[in-house]
């Protein structure tokens, strides 16, 4: 897969571990910053990784800021994305089992590198369980975003 990872100041220490293990895996990176630990504005890099996976040029997208919830927020605000915080594989592998989402975040400050790769690594692996509940589940939460739908 082709996969966006952005971070501001707090995530970019998270996501070198992360752009590592995901291109170890075989995917190809495209990494939207920051590229250092000076201080930024977690939306100048989540925003532009956002639309990517928006406009398919991307299929998923990991996000990483101090504590996850900032990033999901952004990423949720837009169309198509559907963004889970995850701390924990177990949480991962229900966020992509049950809810389908194309964007994992993560906060660097939260969880060890060791938990956090983990936890990538059941999200990029874990596929949507085509079971009917989840099918109707999914479709209803992007009917709301459909019904609030101003731009792409
Ligand atoms: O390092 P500072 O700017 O204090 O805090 C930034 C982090 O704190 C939270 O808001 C977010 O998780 C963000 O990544």
């Amino acid at each position: 897969m082709k996969i966006a990872l952005a971070n501001d100041h707090a995530g970019f220490a998270l996501k070198e571990e992360i752009k590592q293990l995901v291109e170890e895996e075989g995917h190809e990176v495209v990494d939207f910053g920051t590229h250092d630990e000076e201080s930024c504005d977690l939306p100048d890099f989540i925003y532009p990784a956002s639309l990517a996976v928006a406009k398919g040029e991307v299929e998923r997208g990991i996000f990483v800021d101090g504590v996850g919830y900032g990033s999901a927020m952004i990423a949720n605000k837009i169309y198509g994305l559907n963004a889970a915080v995850c701390q924990d594989p177990f949480c991962a592998e229900l966020a992509r089992s049950h809810s389908n989402t194309n964007v994992l975040c993560i906060g660097g400050k939260i969880i060890g590198s060791a938990i956090a790769l983990k936890t990538v690594d059941v999200w990029l692996n874990t596929a949507f369980h085509e079971e009917e509940k989840y099918k109707r589940r999914v479709e209803k939460v992007n009917r709301i975003a459909e019904k609030h739908l101003k731009e792409i």
